[in-house]
């Protein structure tokens, strides 16, 4: 199969990790029925990478009716079995991480190490989920009438969709995939069309682990043609649809999702609250804001939109800030000694544009940063705004290298503009109070809390949002119970 394909245009040890067919469906690689094709573009220089089929309605439904049809034996392995496939997953995937990592740096711009650590992150709800889906206890229930025993069972779905963004192409399907999987049910994925080929070597390690054919299927189109993710909202076989995007995508699919309620499970926009209190220590608190905000270049939900900080540390903060920011070497992902990368495309640039020029013209400083890079690829400067007033990033989420420090007085007023707002997924504070730890952790609005650490994301602990941010959690064991249904047995006449 691979020995028909072009050459990868990026070296790899393992060339049939880079799929040019388009799709994946039943088991096998395919370009599906449509006539037209898309490029994906290198962010890191604006070249075209590769040009893939763009795929139809139906070979949507083809997708859906071969994951209906491996739904009948999939979903009565044992959960010994499924976790023996996850661990060969796992394995397949660590024993190809360079490759894996040289493909999301390619298509999506970030620095190799993070792609490294994206690979390592992604794979191990893999193993995560091997080790989790084995306790996959039910319960015995006391029962309230004489001679009736109460247990429940824990039962796959059914037939999910999946429909993840551009900005881990690895572990935002990963984190989904390896709970699906591990609880029985079958899948289709539609990736996006910015970061297709991950999506597509991803479905060439679940091929090598020998993942039954229709288990795992992937589509792929435009982004810009929404028929494909209409069709997975509206086809009564999918019992799922579990999205990870941006607010405005998440209300289109809920709406066309009603038709069928079908179980969902969103992972939406945030605009995270970073608070440096007057107490934290000053070293960890600018660490933390340089992982936090600046991490794949700020294109992560979960990264720092407004950093607020208190009178007392304003300016230290202010200035530390700064100066670790001018050390970051911005340029190629591929490149050696490349700590930032690109943003994914023109918009995203001109969108941090924006929001700069918004925030400057209500009283914003430009402490450091501020400009587009006159570079081929889709870079803007790292780039730290001071005295930031009432602005547009108050409400919306920048997703860029953007960080607007934003000046407070007490504790109360710093939770009251945190929570100001119609979003919470995650937040942040840095404080060496322990009741202050307490009180601000209780008090923010969303679903994560970071004390004193700008990483929060791990396979064990569940990671989700409140209010527009979604609902449904991922990792952890919440993780896997979303992907789940409980059934009561109640056994009567004993
Ligand atoms: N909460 C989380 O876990 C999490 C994680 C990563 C990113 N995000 C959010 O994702 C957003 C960035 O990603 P994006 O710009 O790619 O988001 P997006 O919502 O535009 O796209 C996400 C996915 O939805 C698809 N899509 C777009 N329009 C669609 C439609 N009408 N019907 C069906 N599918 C459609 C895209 O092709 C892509 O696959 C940000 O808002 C970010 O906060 C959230």
């Amino acid at each position: 199969m691979a020995s028909t394909r072009a050459a990868p245009p990026i070296k790899l040890n393992n060339p049939s990790l880079w799929v040019t067919e388009g799709g994946f469906i039943n088991g096998k690689f395919t370009k599906g029925t449509g006539t037209g094709t898309f490029d994906v573009i290198n962010p890191g220089n604006g070249k075209v990478l590769g040009s893939l089929p763009e795929m139809t309605v139906a070979d949507t439904k083809e997708a859906i009716q071969h994951a209906a049809t491996a739904l009948k034996s999939w979903r009565k392995t044992s959960e010994y079995e499924r976790a023996a496939i996850l661990q060969k997953i796992f394995q397949l995937q660590m024993d190809n991480a360079e490759d894996l990592a040289q493909i999301i740096t390619a298509e999506n711009g970030k620095p190799l190490a993070d792609a490294r650590g994206e690979i390592s992150y992604g794979g191990s709800y893999f193993s995560w989920y091997a080790g989790e889906v084995v306790r996959n206890y039910g319960d015995v229930i006391p029962s309230l009438v004489k001679g009736v025993q109460n247990t429940t069972l824990k039962q796959p779905i059914g037939v999910c969709a999946i429909i993840t963004p551009w900005n881990f192409p690895n572990a935002m399907v990963t984190r989904k995939l390896a709970a699906a999987l591990a609880a029985g049910n079958t899948v289709v994925l539609k990736a996006p069309s910015e970061t297709p080929y991950s999506a597509l070597a991803l479905a060439e390690i679940l091929r090598q682990a020998g993942v039954p054919e229709g288990v795992f299927n992937v589509v792929l189109t435009e982004n810009d043609t929404p028929a494909i993710g209409k069709e997975l909202c509206e086809n009564p076989t999918i019992h799922k649809l579990s999205f990870t995007g941006s607010t405005r995508v998440g209300k289109i699919l809920m709406s066309q999702a009603s038709g069928t309620l079908k179980k969902l499970s969103f992972e939406l926009g945030g605009n995270a609250p970073f608070i440096v209190f007057d107490d934290a220590d000053l070293d960890k608190a600018v660490a933390g804001a340089v992982a936090c905000k600046f991490r794949s270049s700020g294109q992560t939900c979960v990264c720092g939109n407004r950093l607020l900080v208190q009178d007392g540390i304003y300016d230290q903060f202010a200035k530390k800030l700064v100066e670790a920011v001018k050390a970051f070497k911005v340029g190629q992902g591929a490149h050696d000694g490349i700590t930032h990368g690109p943003l994914i495309h023109q918009a995203a640039v001109n969108k941090v544009q924006d929001h700069v020029d918004d925030a400057v013209a209500k009283g914003a400083k430009v402490l450091v940063g501020g400009k587009k890079m006159s570079v081929d690829g889709y870079f803007y400067e790292p780039t730290v705004l001071g005295d930031v007033q009432e602005c547009a990033i108050d409400q919306e989420e920048t997703f860029g290298p953007l960080a607007p420090l934003y000046r407070f007085k007490t504790e109360e007023e710093a939770i009251e503009r945190a929570n100001d707002t119609e979003v919470g997924l995650a937040g942040y504070f840095f404080t060496e109070n322990i009741a202050r730890v307490h009180r601000v952790s209780a008090a923010l609005e969303v679903g994560m809390v970071g004390v004193n650490t700008g990483l929060i994301s791990q396979a064990g602990v569940p990671f989700g949002g409140v209010k527009e941010s979604g609902f449904g959690r991922e990792g952890s064991k919440y993780g896997l119970q979303d992907w789940q249904q409980i059934k009561l047995v109640a056994l009567g006449g004993l």
